[in-house]
């Protein structure tokens, strides 16, 4: 096993992931451990560094998340953020309490100097710079043998630190893109002050991935959900560099794909690069399934189920299939289930949080930690082409999420209408390669309108276009008012039974990108 310079152990922030990747663009290596991990598991990976993250909690709660201690006696650099840094305060004799003042967003920092010197933490970082609160708890007593470092106009500890013991703590997030020298910090613990050396980057990710998958497979055979989308192609690609043909490579048709999806899928895999993709069509059991449901949840699990029904399915037509290769990122993984701390359910995406308990397989998914434009990057360094790798993200649900209500086919056949005109426009404008993502959604609500002087009584569409890094955040795009309308103007004239467009203006968050 290959051994990790930083470990982190999770409490459950919302920015957790954002502390590795920070880590992972200075070429850091490392990973994310639940918070109760045991210290025989942490030094078995023989770390250089313990980062305690943030977590909604509050230390002093009865039940408060605890580390075990015995990581404080390993004489590793141990750094808390948020969290992290209460739980280092409470557990080395000091006190916290909950605020007058909740702290949220910007504050600037002034680092302290000590007979001249400045704590290592902050080589390099200028003094007034922006950093990101979130806190309503506070350090009330500093630990014995700890000193302030640094402080801000709310927080006279703003970060805290025991030289001599090399533990350290920070009240903000440095982690997160608004504090601007966040990054330098985070540098400077696992490079300065843990001595990490080695530079990591996605070139040895992929060499870890390959022999890691050759190691979990052996001579077994691989069912690939490949979907045609930037993760599962990137996934494809990875699993055929470590396994060759023990890999098949299945794309399911759930009915719930957009005009001519299918085809075009058949035509890159099949035609273009000679991949022996197995279509299965299963379009009538996914409608069969979702008739009469309209629960958001409840559509995701019925989706996700079924997946597997038809993926289990094919495993059978072909002998020792064991494993399920999936393109699952870690916004997935957040957003449906707390896997690794304490963290809340948004909503269960089909591959995480949708998987049935009866099912069989053993789950490959090589990308589970990574953000989409890593994944992006990583496409890159196997080669795929530019037109595979800056496809718009399509979920795995498809239409079904983009239906408020109950899915039926009549409604399918409207909204791939409408998207496919949307999808043209935006092409056609060059906007398509500037925005993150963009679709239509059917609304369950009639209005009227006037056409030809007849008055219409017909359903409405939403156009959905954002812009966004990684998925986790994402704001409206600003598109111009003529294309909006040519957008709208081309929907209503074409697609018969839509008389009203509207353009959704909403941010993540609050909202989220897709409506269910
Ligand atoms: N129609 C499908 N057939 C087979 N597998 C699918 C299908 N749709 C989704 N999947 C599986 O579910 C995973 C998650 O879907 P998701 O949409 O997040 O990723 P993707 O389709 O690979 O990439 P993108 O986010 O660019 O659409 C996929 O990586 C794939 O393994
Ligand atoms: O494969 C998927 N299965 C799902 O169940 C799913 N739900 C959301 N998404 C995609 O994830 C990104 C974030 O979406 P949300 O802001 O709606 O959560 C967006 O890019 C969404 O399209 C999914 N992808
Ligand atoms: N973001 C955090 O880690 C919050 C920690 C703690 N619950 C507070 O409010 O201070
Ligand atoms: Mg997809």
């Amino acid at each position: 096993m290959k051994d990790v310079s930083i470990i982190v152990l999770d409490f459950g922030s919302q920015y957790t992931q954002l502390i590795a990747r920070r880590l992972r663009e200075e070429r850091i290596y490392c990973e994310i451990v639940p918070y109760f991990t045991k210290v025989e598991e942490i030094t078995a990976k023989n770390p250089k560094g313990i980062i305690l993250s943030g977590g909604p909690a509050s230390v002093y709660d009865e039940d408060a998340y605890e580390v075990d201690k015995a990581i404080y006696d390993l004489g590793l650099p141990v750094m808390g953020i948020c969290y992290g840094m209460q739980r280092i305060a409470v557990d080395f004799g000091g006190s916290v309490i909950r605020s007058d003042h909740h702290e949220y967003g910007k504050a600037e920092l002034y680092i302290n100097e000590e007979h001249g010197n400045v704590s290592p933490l902050f080589e390099s970082c200028e003094n007034g710079r922006i950093v990101w609160m979130s806190h309503s708890d506070r350090v009330d007593v500093l630990p014995e043998g700890f000193a302030p470092i640094a402080y801000s106009d709310n927080s006279p500890f703003a970060a805290i630190a025991n030289e001599e013991k090399r533990v350290y703590a920070m009240q903000y997030h440095p982690e997160v893109q608004h504090s601007e020298e966040g990054y330098l910090m985070l540098r400077n613990f696992a490079r300065k002050i843990c001595g990490v050396t080695e530079k990591w980057d996605m070139g040895h990710f992929l060499k870890e991935q390959i022999a890691k998958i050759k190691e979990q497979v052996g001579e077994g055979k691989v069912l690939c959900g490949l979907s045609g989308g930037v993760d599962s192609s990137v996934v494809a690609a990875l699993l055929y560099e470590a396994i060759g043909d023990q890999l098949i490579p299945v794309f399911v048709d759930n009915g719930l794909l957009r005009k001519g999806e299918r085809e075009q899928v058949e035509e890159v895999f099949k035609v273009n690069l000679k991949v022996p993709l197995v279509v299965a069509d299963a379009s009538e059991l996914f409608l069969e399934r979702l008739a009469g449901v309209t629960d958001p949840e409840t559509k995701r699990k019925t989706i996700g189920h079924t997946f597997i029904e038809v993926f289990e399915a094919e495993a059978k037509k072909h002998s020792g299939i064991k494993f399920l290769a999936q393109g699952t990122l870690y916004p997935d993984v957040i957003e449906s289930v707390s896997v690794k701390g304490p963290s809340e359910t948004i909503k269960s995406h089909h591959n995480v949080g949708g998987l049935p308990d009866w099912m069989d397989f053993e789950l490959i998914e090589p990308l589970r930690e990574l953000f989409k434009d890593e994944v992006r990057k990583l496409g890159r360094e196997l080669g795929l082409p530019e037109s595979m790798i800056n496809r718009h993200p399509f979920p795995g649900p498809g239409l079904a999420i983009r239906i408020m209500g109950d899915v039926n086919k009549p409604d399918l056949n409207l909204l791939r209408e409408a998207d496919v005109i949307l999808l043209d426009e935006l092409k056609a404008s060059g906007y398509y390669t500037r925005t993150w993502q963009a679709f239509a959604v059917l609304l369950n609500v009639k209005s009227v309108g006037v056409m030809g002087d007849n008055r219409t009584y017909d359903n409405t569409v939403c156009v959905r276009v954002v812009e966004a890094v990684d998925g986790m955040t994402a704001t409206f795009a600003h598109l111009p008012h003529d294309l909006l309308e040519r957008i709208s103007r081309r929907i209503i004239n074409e697609v018969d039974g839509i008389n009203r467009v509207v353009y959704d203006i909403s941010s993540k968050p609050p909202a989220t990108i897709e409506w269910e």
